[in-house]
């Protein structure tokens, strides 16, 4: 449908169909402008053609361009719409042509660019307010609509079918898509189509024929796009198939280390595989539940598990997706989901990234859709009783985020934290990737868990699998401990740059920096245990100290965190009092920006300072300028201690600062033991 606003009317809808008519053939418009209209006034009359069928037309008039010459009409749906043109052989994709085309626009898309064309014609200076408008509609052409549908894992018969049969099916669909129209679906381009034919006063007896060609003209737009298989795909977003994925390889067995969450979605397993003895007993589960955990950490994994234990269809979509620039896509595609998911209970509904749709909208009247989509599922979601087995999971990495409406009670008013997993956890997930390659027998899950603290699912599953590459290509036969080591500094500090050549003396520099965090760490009791120090250049950095806490930390106590900043503080202190003020680098910028973001959250939010208490302060901006400059004093006298306490430090133990420097410029790299034995005086084996 296009949105004209011509001269003569301030805004008239056309279909396709019919734009392509007005401009492919002056001779009927003109011939049934002045049958419809008492006299024309045309300068010169156009030959005689057979007008089609009493289909009803919009005639040039209407679109504010009857005074155009007939031949300035050719020139103009040449330009506009050259793949209408008939007998005209228009460059496209399928000819092969070695002439590179005037412009990247028709080298691309094997036709003109009818917009610039347009507007350089000389008929757009003549009739520009029209033209532009005509333009400013086309680029809404289906051509230029990308449009997704759901994410969903193909069924394997719809993966493996044939491009024609997937075509034959599109044209299944645009029957149905057809009758929908001619049936007076709910669909809003009906109301249009109605209106037009409302204001258009076309007689009952043309209506039909007029929505055939409606649908006559979106179909050719339809089989165009798909002809030149251009990269977009034309859909009203109101038939984007939802295909159910069925999950039934999925079940609780394979997701490790979360048995709480599990256990809280068991008896929703036992809803959806008897939803019956549920209603019986009078039970009420909850229509909605949140699943709300950092990412990576297996809430798409579980809720495909809750479907997989259940036997029952998983719909899966992701918030993202409901947000498209045009509006009422996202809701329409949220009433399609649930159509679906209601028609095929008992099924999961899942919606990843809910915070993307369901964030917390400010109604504004820049946006004023922007509430559309929520207030969908939110009507969707009020829309069936909970024993009607259907189960909404959506999950989220921000709750805070979410608007308020969707998690009251009666929405998703249940709530399954999906935690980063403990040592038990890690050395369960560890084991259960560990089992699906080839490892060696000496590889300790339980090792490899203690040294990954914080680390979820997803970055264990890629730990693993990054090992398993790693003895690929070193040929190995299996998994050691070793290449396990590599990916976990790997993904701790950043892939090797080896090919990166840095001078000795950067390489100095880079050696007393990183051996000063290093001593700190190791003589200030409440620092995290080193785990490697390395002046190799790894990702953005020429060197690296890597600690790791030897436990969970479920909270951190001041003197952990004073421990934290001194230790960023080392590397600059170790400067200072090696090479002197006037040399010291650039290289401690991202370690002041760790101690400062841990003394501001001291003072402002774990009440850590005597002088301001125990209030916090969240958003510092809006404070009156002497609290933040109480602030402000707070912070920098704790960075200032901690910087006095690290040069005390390194003033004490200069002499295991610089055997530990030189270690590392032999060595390139030192693992906990190492540097161990190089503080102790001892001598480390030649390698
Ligand atoms: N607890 C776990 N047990 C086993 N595998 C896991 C676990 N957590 C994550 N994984 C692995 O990581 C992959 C990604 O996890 P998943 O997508 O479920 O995380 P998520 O929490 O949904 O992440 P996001 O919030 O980014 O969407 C899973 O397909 C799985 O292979
Ligand atoms: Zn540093």
């Amino acid at each position: 449908m296009f949105s004209l606003s011509s001269t003569v009317q301030p805004q008239v809808t056309v279909p396709l169909s019919h734009l392509i008519n007005a401009f492919q053939s002056p001779k009927t418009t003109f011939i049934s402008l002045s049958a419809s209209v008492s006299q024309n006034h045309h300068r010169d009359a156009v030959p005689e053609r057979e007008a089609p069928s009493s289909e009803a037309v919009v005639n040039l008039r209407d679109l504010g361009l009857s005074e155009l010459k007939v031949g300035q009409i050719d020139q103009l749906v040449d330009s506009l719409l050259p793949g209408f043109c008939k007998g005209k052989n228009v460059s496209s994709h399928w000819h092969t042509s070695h002439v590179s085309a005037q412009s990247f626009f028709e080298n691309k898309y094997g036709y003109l660019d009818m917009f610039g064309t347009l507007r350089s014609s000389c008929l757009y200076r003549q009739h520009s307010r029209t033209l532009k408008s005509i333009c400013s509609d086309l680029q809404y052409w289906p051509v230029f609509i990308q449009a997704r549908s759901f994410k969903t894992l193909k069924s394997r018969t719809r993966r493996l079918q044939s491009t024609s049969e997937r075509l034959a099916e599109t044209q299944h669909i645009a029957p149905s898509f057809v009758k929908g129209f001619l049936l007076r679906d709910r669909g809003t381009d009906v109301e249009s189509l109605d209106k037009l034919m409302k204001t258009k006063n076309i007689p009952e007896a043309h209506q039909d024929a007029f929505k055939t060609g409606f649908a006559e003209g979106f179909l050719k737009a339809q089989a165009l796009t798909q002809k030149t298989n251009v990269r977009f795909r034309t859909t009203t977003g109101l038939d984007s198939a939802v295909d159910p994925v069925q999950m039934k390889n999925v079940t609780f067995e394979h997701v490790k280390g979360v048995e709480e969450a599990k256990q809280e979605l068991q008896e929703v397993v036992e809803f959806l595989k008897n939803p019956q003895k549920f209603t019986v007993l009078g039970g009420k589960l909850p229509k909605g539940i949140l699943l709300v955990g950092p990412p990576g950490t297996g809430k798409t994994l579980l809720a495909r598990a809750v479907a997989g234990e259940a036997d029952v269809p998983f719909y899966y979509a992701s918030g993202s997706e409901f947000d498209e620039m045009f509006v009422g896509v996202g809701a329409s595609r949220i009433r399609n989901l649930f159509r679906e998911a209601k028609a095929n209970a008992p099924c999961v509904i899942f919606i990843d990234e809910l915070d993307s749709v369901g964030g917390k909208r400010i109604e504004s009247p820049m946006h004023p859709y922007s509430r559309q989509t929520i207030n969908q599922l939110l009507a969707e979601m009020d829309g069936f009783k909970p024993n009607e087995g259907v189960i909404i999971i959506g999950a989220t990495n921000f709750p805070e985020a979410l608007d308020n409406a969707l998690i009251r009670p009666g929405r998703f008013d249940m709530q399954v934290t999906v935690p980063r997993p403990d040592v038990k956890g890690r050395t369960e997930i560890l084991k259960w990737y560990l089992n699906k390659i080839k490892f060696d027998q000496s590889v300790d899950p339980e090792i490899i868990a203690r040294g990954t603290v914080g680390f979820s699912g997803a970055e264990l599953e890629n730990l693993v699998n990054q090992a398993a590459l790693k003895a690929a290509v070193d040929g190995k036969e299996m998994v050691t401990m070793k290449e396990l080591e590599f990916s976990k500094d790997k993904i701790l500090m950043g892939p090797e740059r080896r090919s990166v050549e840095i001078d000795n003396k950067n390489k100095t520099i880079t050696a007393y920096h990183e051996s000063g965090h290093a001593i700190i760490a190791y003589y200030t009791k409440d620092a995290m245990p080193i785990n490697k120090a390395t002046i190799m250049p790894r990702g953005p950095t020429l060197g690296h100290v890597s600690l790791l806490p030897e436990n969970d930390r479920w909270n951190e106590t001041r003197a952990q965190l004073l421990a934290q900043m001194d230790v960023s503080m080392g590397g600059r202190v170790a400067e200072e009092l090696i090479f002197g003020t006037d040399h010291i680098t650039t290289g401690a910028s991202s370690d002041f920006d760790n101690a400062t973001k841990i003394a501001k959250r001291m003072v402002t939010r774990f009440g850590m300072s005597e002088k301001l208490g125990v209030m916090t302060y969240s958003d510092t901006g809006k404070l009156s300028p002497e609290t933040q400059s109480a602030i402000e004093q707070e912070i920098r006298i704790l960075l200032r201690d901690s910087y006095e306490r690290a040069k005390h430090i390194l003033k004490t133990h200069a002499k295991e600062h610089k055997n530990l420097a030189e270690a590392l410029l032999t060595y390139e790299t030192l693992d906990a033991k190492e540097i161990q034995i190089v503080l102790e005086g001892k001598k480390l084996e030649v390698r």
